[in-house]
């Protein structure tokens, strides 16, 4: 029999008397073998060359809700790294307890950490926090986060969340298409103009959805909405803002133990708290950790664990893989995990005694 090319390649290694006495099967289920490796070798190494890099350090860093929870965590750390870093959010003077904390955690005295009070839902501070980063700073941001949340700000607008869907008034929902959707996408929007006027190379927006814009349950109806609409607008901008080297990232944290949490635990129903309680969370720290390494592989949609992980790659859509098999196999476990989550949501539902 003539020799095959595994027959040539074992001729090769300590086993060549094995070259000839393979049973074709052998033979291409070895090929196949090597085929699979040298794929996984060559997209690992392609990955790594096309990543976008992600190095703080000395880079200018807008966080908008960097004042509490997930948004102070990140800043924190990015000043940590060495960047100069812009913390946006309403409260003064949680502004500036903020940066102090953060003071303390410079690399070198010649950081800056700056704090600018503005809402992310009014129009004209969105283009007043670039203009006073400008005239602070010397110049536009190269890293933007988008944490601003609803969550520790409702107690001033009346609205309250979460609630079942028929508690709620139509102004809830328009408060977090507000704060949510379009605090992030005027964001976004400066920030782009901004990052072309100055020729940035290689910006970076990060946008903050959650667990709840790839799955929603009770309770959810008017935040997890604005999630999934994150999701859109960040597929969007993937795409199209490569022609500026602008990178895009999407950040799906499950539950984060911040003050927002705190506040949404006073109205949440026990439906959606009896469902929530199978995620574990993390502190805002450990969550902000997520993100960097999440950032630091060059990933575009980010999550915080394999809870998150599983619906990412059941859900991709169309977008890029974090590892083109890797994902794979984790959307096969996804899939037969996402039915067994929706048996599950549903039964709790239809067996609640309350809401
Ligand atoms: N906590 C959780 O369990 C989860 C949170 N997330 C997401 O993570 C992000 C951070 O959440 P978290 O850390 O819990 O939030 P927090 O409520 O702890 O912090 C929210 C931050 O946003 C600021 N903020 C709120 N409203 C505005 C506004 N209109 N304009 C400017 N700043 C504003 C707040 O300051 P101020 O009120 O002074 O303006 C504060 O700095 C959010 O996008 C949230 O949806 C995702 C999954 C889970
Ligand atoms: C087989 C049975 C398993 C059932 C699994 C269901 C798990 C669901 C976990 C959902 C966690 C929701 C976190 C909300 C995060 C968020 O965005 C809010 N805290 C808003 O701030």
């Amino acid at each position: 029999m003539p020799l095959s090319l595994v027959d040539h390649i074992l001729k090769l290694t300590p086993y060549s008397g094995m070259a000839g006495d393979l049973h074709p099967w052998q033979s291409a289920l070895i090929s196949l073998a090597i085929v699979f490796v040298a794929t996984i070798a060559a997209e690992t190494m392609y990955r790594r060359a096309t990543r976008p890099p992600f190095r703080p350090a000395g880079k200018l860093c807008l966080v908008t809700g960097g004042s509490t929870g997930l948004g102070k965590a990140l800043a924190t750390s990015l000043v940590a790294s060495g960047a100069d870093v812009v913390i946006v959010a309403r409260r003064p003077a949680e502004l500036a307890a903020a940066v102090k904390e953060m003071e303390a955690k410079k690399k070198n005295a010649s950081q800056s950490v700056v704090a600018i009070s503005a809402d992310v839902t009014s129009k004209p501070d969105i283009v007043r926090i670039f203009d006073e980063t400008k005239l602070k700073m010397n110049r536009d941001p190269d890293y933007v986060f988008a944490c601003a949340d609803f969550s520790s700000s409702w107690r001033d607008t009346g609205a309250s969340f979460p609630k079942m869907f028929i508690d709620h008034d139509m102004e809830d929902f328009e408060f977090l298409v507000n704060l949510n959707y379009l605090g992030q996408t005027y964001i976004a929007h400066q920030a782009t103009k901004r990052m072309i006027e100055s020729n940035i190379k290689d910006g970076k927006i990060v946008f903050v959805s959650s667990i709840l814009g790839l799955m929603s349950f009770a309770g959810w109806s008017t935040y997890s909405p604005t999630k999934y609409a994150v999701r859109g607008l960040a597929d969007t901008l993937r795409n199209e803002l490569q022609r500026y080297n602008i990178n895009i990232h999407i950040f799906y944290p499950g539950t984060i133990f911040t003050p927002g949490f705190e506040v949404e635990n006073q109205t949440k129903p026990q439906i959606t708290r009896e469902i929530e309680g199978n995620d574990e969370g993390q502190t805002p720290e450990e969550c902000a950790r997520s993100l960097i390494k999440g950032l630091e592989a060059g990933q575009y949609a980010i999550t915080t664990g394999l809870l998150t992980e599983l619906l990412r790659t059941v859900g991709r859509g169309v977008g890029p893989t974090n590892g083109f098999f890797s994902d794979w196999i984790m959307s096969g476990v996804g899939w037969i995990v996402s039915s067994g989550f929706t048996f599950y949501m549903d039964y709790v539902v239809r067996n609640a005694k309350t809401n």
